[in-house]
């Protein structure tokens, strides 16, 4: 899938929305620089400007349609040349941003932020997406509270985890790229929203992932470790230490590996800083000591390893998963040695099936494409025109009711594969 198509998702997205996400980030590196200025000195100053050059160029090339360029990372160069191999005669010059592979360019875009920022001295890990991810979690204090009440009042069980595996599911609508960075918190008690929200998920595999993890409980192997792709910080990142809480506490397995972005991402993906962050906000929040009282269990759950934060830079390349066995074989055999992983978000999800245009009813499984480390499931919601592993019938019924059903966050999926 590329921009070309003005009917696209894709189209809007390199056309509208990723302009308008880089003029903000430059606009935030502009409010930042008097700051940065007065904390660091003349040679800060003068690198912000580098810096904001940097970004201007970067969006001008997007906006003209020019060719992609290579960069200082050779994974990345390597990519390019891969994509320019299969689809443009091996000729670089003509992968452009409109007719590139989008989940490509998109990706790209944010490579390109990046090492602007990472090649400075002075702003090597500056977020520009900090304040929007720590506000977003700010205005979904008061649903965190509720949810958390709810988890420390829930008896364990199946009925429990299928709860916050919906529960998780739909904390992914909060993420701020498909608002381009506009507020998106959650919105009111998500536990009451879950019964009507239900016949929003097209595909639910609930069930059989609460039978998989109950065999992961009975295996010998141990310790039990499942890896648990992030994706976004604040709410959403609140409902997956809830679900995480509960396959703890339940039994189910022994230690949870996260996995988290290495670079700024998408606007509100979580990095390690964004982990701690809202553990060390939670417990600063004495006026919300059901927040308080969860923070400590997952601080301590840290400090004894039974909570873990892994960064890689994979996450921030442009592969699709299939390809990670031979482009990254030691992350894939890492995935291998858990017992389960969860993968979060549009994003995984996309890079899961290779954003492909697969028929509807197309079984999940088969649209990995051979991306099999361990049983996984996939809990995302739906903001690009993707999907597989429908019932019969529910995709096409849906593009009657609305061509764009598949891009606005609405609807849900809980797949799994084995
Ligand atoms: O945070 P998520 O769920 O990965 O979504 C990321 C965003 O990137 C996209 O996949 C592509 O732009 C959007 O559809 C979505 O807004
Ligand atoms: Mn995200």
């Amino acid at each position: 899938m590329c921009a070309k198509y003005k009917k696209g998702f894709g189209y809007k997205t390199i056309n509208q929305r990723l302009p308008v996400i880089l003029t903000k980030v430059i606009d935030q590196v502009a409010r930042d620089k008097n700051d940065i200025g007065k904390k660091l000195g003349a040679g800060a100053l003068e690198e912000v400007k580098d810096v904001i050059g940097e970004l201007a160029k970067l969006k001008n090339e997007m906006v003209t349609n020019k060719s992609i360029q290579r960069t200082g990372s050779a994974v990345w160069n390597e990519y390019l040349a891969n994509v320019a191999k299969k689809s443009f005669n091996g000729i670089e010059e003509c992968v452009r941003w409109y007719v590139a592979p989008w989940l490509f360019v998109e990706c790209y875009m944010y490579h390109r932020m990046n090492e602007a920022f990472r090649t400075s001295t002075f702003l090597k890990t500056y977020d520009p997406f900090r304040g929007q991810k720590e506000e977003a979690f700010f205005e979904s204090v008061e649903p965190a509270c509720v949810l958390g009440e709810f988890v420390l009042g829930s008896k364990n069980g199946p009925e429990l985890l299928k709860t916050l595996l919906e529960v998780s599911l739909w904390g992914n609508r909060c993420d701020l790229s498909i608002s381009q960075g506009e507020s998106n918190a959650q919105d009111g008690n998500l536990v009451d929203q879950l019964v009507p929200l239900r016949e929003k998920i097209l595909a639910n595999d609930s069930q059989q992932v609460w039978e998989v993890l109950e065999k992961v409980r009975k295996s010998s192997s141990s310790p039990r470790r499942i890896g648990y792709i992030l994706d976004n910080s604040s709410f959403e990142l609140f409902t997956d230490l809830c679900l995480a809480n509960a396959l703890l506490e339940s039994g189910l397995v022994d230690n949870v590996d996260f996995y988290v972005k290495a670079q700024p991402w998408f606007i509100s993906d979580v990095l390690v800083q964004d982990f701690h962050w809202l553990l060390d906000t939670m417990a600063s929040l004495t006026d919300k000591p059901v927040l308080v009282q969860l923070a400590t269990k997952w601080k301590e759950n840290v400090q004894t390893g039974r909570f873990s934060v892994v960064e890689h830079e994979f996450w921030t390349y442009p592969h699709a998963f299939f390809e990670m066995k031979d482009s990254e074989p030691a992350l894939y055999h890492e995935l291998g040695s858990k017992a389960f992983l969860i993968f979060k978000g549009d994003l995984n999800y996309r890079k899961l099936i290779f954003d492909t245009n697969w028929d509807f009813e197309t079984p999940f499984p088969k649209s990995l494409l051979g991306f099999s480390p361990a049983p996984l499931v996939a809990l995302r919601t739906l903001k690009a025109d993707c999907v597989s592993g429908l019932p019969a019938g529910v995709g096409e019924k849906l593009s009657e009711i609305n061509h764009d059903w598949m891009n606005t966050g609405e609807y849900g999926l809980i797949q799994l594969s084995e």
